[in-house]
């Protein structure tokens, strides 16, 4: 853990007595707030998205990289994002993942994502989306999305600027979205030909209430960081300028934490709507802790050494 990062946990545990309650107690405001400074992970090439990791802080960062159409997404940008994603999950490096999108706003409107790219959708086969990446044309984005609530790391989207149908329910699909005052979000498929009868209609409905979800998809209108945040649809709304900075605060936040308590309440919270799914999730990370118990590995070296298992010498159940 970084030394400011220590700092912050140390001034949760620092004993007061007498002082009124206070939520700086929480020590929140001492986690140090500049950029995240990230390397290009070399090894991993895309053509549509860019991964960096910072192995200071722990962040693992990965960005739409198609500014010419507001980083709409085709086969080949889902891929890539699923398989940085596994790479992310799977490095003991990294406890956060940023999900987000390369802005220049100099050069071109700043967006987090315009959803499908509407030029990679075929005129034949059933008006799919095909680039030559799939055997059959198909947008795997809600694998994608299933995916990021099976991820046990958290994962923030850091919205500046545009995110549209399918990118706005990336962001919903998110554990955390922090936005940029210039962001704007909404839902464009009944307008267009579109609908997301999965997480992008059910989550919402239970992110932002049954009303202002139906509000979304029926009216197709589009609104600002301000509402959103006043919906429930966001965690946080910065200034442009001090958006990196508050996102190296709350992933470092996140980072110093236990990521076996964070990968839990993730999986708990998920399970509510996830049916079998989500407890079968649950159920995984409880049988993964188990097998690390003595009473675990006393069945395995019973059977590895053919003997009956003697649970007995082992005081009882952890629960
Ligand atoms: C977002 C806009 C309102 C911004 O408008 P503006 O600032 O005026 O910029 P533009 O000039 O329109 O755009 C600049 C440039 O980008 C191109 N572009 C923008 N969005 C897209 C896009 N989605 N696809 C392709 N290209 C796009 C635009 O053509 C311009 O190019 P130039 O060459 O410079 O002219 C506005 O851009 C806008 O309304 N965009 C379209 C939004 C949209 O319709 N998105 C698609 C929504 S549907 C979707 O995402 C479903 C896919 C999906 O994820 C899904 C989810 C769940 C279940 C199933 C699926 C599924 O498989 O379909």
């Amino acid at each position: 853990m970084a030394a400011a990062d220590h700092a912050s946990m140390s001034a949760t545990r620092s004993s007061s007595k007498t002082a009124p309650p206070t939520t700086l107690r929480d020590g929140f405001h001492l986690v140090p707030s500049h950029p995240i400074a990230y390397d290009l992970d070399q090894s991993k090439t895309f053509r549509d998205i860019t991964y960096h990791v910072s192995t200071v802080d722990h962040v693992a960062r990965i960005a739409f990289d198609r500014p010419h159409v507001l980083h709409a997404f085709r086969p080949t940008t889902i891929n890539e994002v699923r398989r940085a994603l596994e790479y992310a999950q799977d490095d003991t490096r990294v406890s956060v993942i940023v999900l987000t999108s390369n802005v220049d706003d100099r050069q071109r409107t700043p967006a987090f994502s315009a959803g499908g790219d509407q030029s990679a959708r075929t005129s034949v086969g059933g008006g799919g989306y095909d680039d030559g990446s799939e055997s059959v044309p198909r947008l795997r984005v809600l694998d994608l999305q299933v995916q990021m609530r099976r991820c046990p790391k958290p994962i923030i989207a850091v919205v500046r600027g545009y995110a549209i149908g399918g990118g706005h329910i990336l962001h919903l699909c998110a554990d955390l979205t922090l936005a940029s005052d210039d962001a704007v979000f909404g839902q464009v498929g009944p307008r267009m030909g579109s609908v997301d009868a999965g997480y992008g209609s059910v989550h919402l409905a239970r992110t932002i209430g049954q009303k202002r979800a139906r509000e979304l998809w029926f009216l197709c209108r589009y609104y600002t960081a301000e509402e959103a945040l006043r919906m429930g649809l966001i965690n946080a709304v910065f200034g442009v300028d001090d958006l990196d900075g508050e996102v190296g605060r709350w992933a470092r936040r996140m980072a110093s934490m236990s990521p076996t308590a964070l990968a839990v309440a993730k999986a708990a919270i998920n399970a509510d709507q996830d049916g079998s799914a989500g407890i079968s999730l649950m159920g995984g990370h409880i049988t993964r802790l188990f097998y690390m118990t003595d009473e675990a590995r006393e069945g395995r070296d019973a059977y590895l050494e053919g003997r009956s298992p003697d649970f007995r010498k082992i005081p009882q159940s952890k629960l």
